[in-house]
């Protein structure tokens, strides 16, 4: 990241705007998920965040979509873009801009930066011929196919030839300018074997691409030839910078970059790298724009080996998951359970273990007997105990100290499921240590001080794996917080920061003696596998 980006205040990121081919499956939930737990954690520690998500709606596989749903494009396009919100509502995405690409104040936002790529003399007139995959909305080289011209992304999808005259962007009198971005900063793809991607296409070689069409109506009309309807993926792109626009504004490439450009991160998963690592940056450069601060292309949810995708059809329904689950339970398995950048499988039986493992015994059981032994044994209020006092050889204590730290690290190398590993090595390191002082013996002994601090300990590593879990489980971390005697909503997100300053509440030992706690009950419910599930 640049310095600039290191340095202000303000924290802008993106999921992919979903194409509206058809509603929301696991896999648009999963990276929505993981930019909601961003933006959750940035937020935290005080930054002004705009988290954007939204849809793409224009081309041609939504013309042919809605042509077969008997709706006109844009009824089609409401309905799905509706379902969308209703999944990120459910899912408790605290998104701030949800951008829609067939808002007319987007239209105008394409339309201005159309002329600042053409007045650059980026834009020409050329013939395409090519194979064309639809449902990528992409021209793929013939190499790229499977057999019989399938879409190695859509094996069920044919690709079709196309031989049309297009308007074409100049991507490579770029190539310079894009190796040297690539180079200067070595963080703007990541992860490491993405990165590898991008830089071996384009050493190949970049070849211009064609950003219009013909024949296809449904889409914005290139400004200079409005018999041609702008590529897709154009409009698209520029789908986040309309996003920056403040709901009043009036929709002009200046205001829409004032306040949170250049954007720090778009997080998408790795089958759309090249049009974010490679065009967009390429055509920011063109139109005079900051390149944004970088790049994650994560790995794909798969069902038996295979990408889990609208067009396949071989979906499982979030919305149906989440109504039997719950949303922590959802988040914090994709997180946990797959490595950010990998792809991983998505299998009911194990998700279910996991949970059940994880936050109803190793974390709910810790909080419920611990407060049930300080009601026991301390009245029930936080023991007066100086942390000072605690020696820096106690397990937990040492362990806690530098937690906060290894956590920020992992969040900001978005490695989820290495900081849950962190938080819930502590966790269970709590119940360990708790069956080894037996609190319940040392009270029978009058060793009441003793007892005091191995409470304090737990207490206080509960409540520090609960704050620093809370961008991914708020629900749950509200529970505990508010157990722990403190009245806060993790899910109140303008205030949240101020309410509980981050250095103090990611640090262990603030936990203060004479805090009464709230009254003791389970914060996550042991799952049952349902006859509805999967495998
Ligand atoms: N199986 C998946 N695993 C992880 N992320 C996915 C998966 N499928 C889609 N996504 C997310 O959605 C983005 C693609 O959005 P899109 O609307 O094109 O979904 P899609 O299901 O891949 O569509 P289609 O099947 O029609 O190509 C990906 O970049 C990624 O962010
Ligand atoms: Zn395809």
């Amino acid at each position: 990241m640049n310095s600039n980006q290191t340095s202000k205040n303000t924290f802008a990121i993106t999921t992919p705007l979903y194409y509206v081919n058809d509603l929301p499956h696991i896999g648009s939930a999963y990276t929505t998920i993981a930019a909601d737990v961003v933006a959750r954690f940035e937020r935290l520690r005080g930054k002004s965040v705009l988290l954007i998500t939204g849809t793409d709606e224009h081309g041609q596989k939504i013309e042919r979509t809605a042509e077969a749903s008997g709706r006109s494009p844009q009824e089609h396009c409401d309905t799905i873009a509706a379902g969308f919100d209703q999944l990120w509502q459910k899912m408790n995405i605290a998104y701030d801009r949800f951008s829609r690409t067939t808002n007319p104040r987007h239209g105008a936002i394409v339309k201005e930066f159309f002329q600042r790529v053409w007045d650059n003399d980026d834009i020409y007139l050329s013939q395409q011929t090519g194979w064309y995959c639809v449902a990528c909305e992409e021209f793929k080289d013939k190499r790229e196919l499977l057999e019989n011209n399938h879409c190695p992304m859509h094996p069920n999808r044919e690709v079709e030839w196309r031989d049309e005259q297009n308007y074409f962007f100049r991507l490579s009198k770029y190539q310079p300018q894009l190796e040297a971005l690539y180079q200067d900063r070595p963080d703007f793809i990541r992860p490491e074997i993405r990165r590898n991607e991008v830089l071996s296409f384009v050493q190949q070689g970049l070849q211009d691409f064609s950003i219009s069409r013909v024949n296809v109506a449904w889409g914005f009309p290139v400004p200079v030839d409005p018999k041609q309807t702008l590529y897709v993926w154009f409009d698209a792109l520029l789908g986040y910078v309309t996003a920056l626009l403040d709901p009043e504004q009036e929709p002009t490439l200046e205001n829409a970059l004032s306040k949170w450009s250049p954007i720090n991160l778009h997080l998408i998963g790795k089958d759309i790298l090249r049009f974010h690592a490679v065009y967009w940056p390429a055509m920011l450069m063109s139109a005079g724009v900051p390149v944004s601060g970088g790049v994650f292309g994560h790995g794909f949810l798969t069902k038996d080996g295979q990408k889990i995708s609208k067009t396949l059809g071989n979906i499982i329904d979030p919305l149906d998951l989440v109504e039997r689950y719950g949303s922590d339970a959802l988040r914090y398995y994709f997180l946990k359970e797959i490595e950010f950048g990998r792809d991983g499988d998505f299998n009911e039986t194990r998700f279910i273990n996991i949970l059940n493992a994880d936050l109803a015994n190793d974390l709910g059981n810790l909080l419920n007997r611990t407060l049930g032994m300080v009601k026991k044994y301390c009245q029930g209020q936080v023991p007066k105990v100086n942390p000072e006092e605690i020696g820096d050889k106690n397990g937990l204590k040492a362990a806690g100290v530098t937690l906060g730290d290894r956590v920020t690290c992992a969040y900001e190398g978005l490695q989820f499921s290495q900081g849950c590993e962190e938080i819930l090595s502590l966790v269970r390191g709590c119940n360990k240590y708790i069956d080894e002082q037996a609190p319940w013996k040392l009270y029978k002994q009058g060793e009441q001080q003793a007892v005091e601090q191995v409470l304090y300990a737990v207490l206080e590593s509960v409540r520090l794996s609960a704050y620093l879990l809370s961008p991914i489980i708020p629900n749950i971390s509200t529970a505990i917080y508010q157990q722990l005697g403190y009245s806060i909503d993790f899910n109140d997100q303008t205030a949240i920061a101020s309410a509980l300053n981050f250095p103090t509440h990611s640090s262990w030992g603030i936990l203060e003696s004479d805090r009464v706690l709230g009254e003791a009950k389970p914060v996550f419910a042991r799952l049952e596998l349902s006859n509805q599930a999967s495998s």
